[in-house]
């Protein structure tokens, strides 16, 4: 167990989430403190996010004895010690030089899935190698470009990921006030080498090359991935490019997980960005109960958008997720301390949840399953 502050010894970094991201603020430019704190629109769905978390509960049991735990699982072929993720995160140099390379080792090192994003500073390639002996999911960005597509996965799949995640619900970005006024500059230009720069299918389609015209390049890479809306049957596409597990990640109704069963997904990911894609939209936690009630068991469902603390994490298992992920808190991990920033966030998560599922009476996931009546409206 992590004894961040109980070892006698003040922990280097806040264990408290609103305290770590004002320490956060403190370090980061203003554009990529905007970057990862900011939100669609009017900033509603990120606060509905946090706000869907206080309107459940746990409701705890005593005396159980239960002093031995296990939260370990086992997801679409991956081993990992708690279902906990850290989500895909695009562009992590404009937190850290050492970006995506230090989230893959860090969650390595604690047997906990990253999954890579698209949007990456740093290739497929070398992250993979980052991540060691960890596992290795992949999330896609689906390009306009078939051939691009073709490489980016070809790649991903060479590299040794298993797990491909299908990014719906950012085909094209959000009206994000706070990058729009910097004119989207940070993530467009700044550190603008992110994959797929680096992708040969990618560079085979430009006339010079990103080091020879880097505004052509980008201009390129923004008729490639956003702005054309794409249905069911591409997705029908990508499904037959990728014969391990594929995750498709922002659904938000049942509908929709219907749909994505009928169309071979192995997993859902309900999400709603972080608030970053549809101001106004529900909170995320608030339509986990209806995906998982409608795809019944038949494949996982994965859950993010607000989670903060292990607790937080812990609600949304009982409710019925298979695992959850994280952006933003280990996005301010990483900037405040590289590798061992993201180390200190995910052993917090780990050891908040332990003792939270703990103290409320439980000792695995499959208990914790059981219970309908873990939740029980507000606190
Ligand atoms: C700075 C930032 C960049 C993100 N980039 C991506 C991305 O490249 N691909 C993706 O599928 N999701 C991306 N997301 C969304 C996260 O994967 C995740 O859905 C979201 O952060 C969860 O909400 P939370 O930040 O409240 O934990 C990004 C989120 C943030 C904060
Ligand atoms: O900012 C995001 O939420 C996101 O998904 C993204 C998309 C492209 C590049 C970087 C991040």
């Amino acid at each position: 167990m992590y004894a961040a502050g109980l070892d006698g010894r003040v922990p280097a970094l806040p264990t408290d989430p609103a305290r770590l991201e004002a320490a956060a603020r403190r370090v980061l430019p203003a554009h990529a403190f905007d970057y990862v704190a900011g939100g669609a629109g009017s900033g509603a769905t990120m606060r509905a996010n946090r706000a869907a978390f206080d309107r459940v509960g746990l409701v705890p049991r005593m005396l159980r004895g239960n002093h031995v735990r296990d939260w370990s699982t086992r997801l679409l072929g991956t081993w990992m010690p708690a279902p906990l993720l850290l989500g895909p995160v695009g562009v992590q140099s404009l937190l850290h030089d050492d970006g995506e390379l230090a989230t893959a080792r860090a969650a390595a090192a604690l047997g906990v899935p990253a999954v890579l994003s698209t949007a990456s500073s740093h290739t497929t390639e070398e992250v993979a190698e980052a991540s060691g002996r960890g596992p290795r999911w992949y999330q896609l960005y689906r390009p306009t470009d078939d051939d691009v597509t073709a490489s980016l996965l070809a790649r991903a799949r060479a590299a040794g990921f298993t797990v491909l995640v299908v990014t719906l619900d950012t085909w094209t970005l959000g009206w994000r006030p706070r990058d729009l006024d910097r004119a989207y500059l940070p993530f467009l230009r700044g550190v603008g080498t992110a994959i797929p720069f680096s992708d040969p299918a990618f560079r085979a389609g430009l006339a010079r090359s990103p080091e020879e015209d880097l505004g052509a390049a980008v201009r390129h890479r923004q008729r490639l991935f956003t702005g054309t809306a794409w249905g069911w049957d591409r997705l029908d596409r990508i499904r037959a490019q990728w014969e391990g597990p594929l995750v498709v990640k922002g659904i938000q109704r049942a509908e929709d997980a219907q749909l994505a069963l009928r169309h071979g997904v192995d997993g859902v990911i309900v999400s709603n960005h972080g608030g970053r894609q549809v101001d106004r939209a529900i909170g995320a936690l608030s339509a986990l109960p209806g995906v998982v009630a409608s795809v019944a068991g038949r494949v996982p469902v994965l859950f993010d958008s607000g989670i903060r603390t292990g607790a937080d994490a812990a609600v949304a298992l009982a409710l019925g997720a298979d695992a959850v992920l994280v952006g933003r808190p280990f996005a301010f991990g990483l900037a405040l301390g590289g590798q061992a920033g993201v180390h200190h966030v995910v052993r917090c998560l780990l050891a908040e949840l332990d003792t939270t599922l703990a103290l409320a009476g439980y000792r695995d996931l499959a208990e914790l399953r059981a219970t309908e009546d873990v939740v029980a409206g507000a606190p």
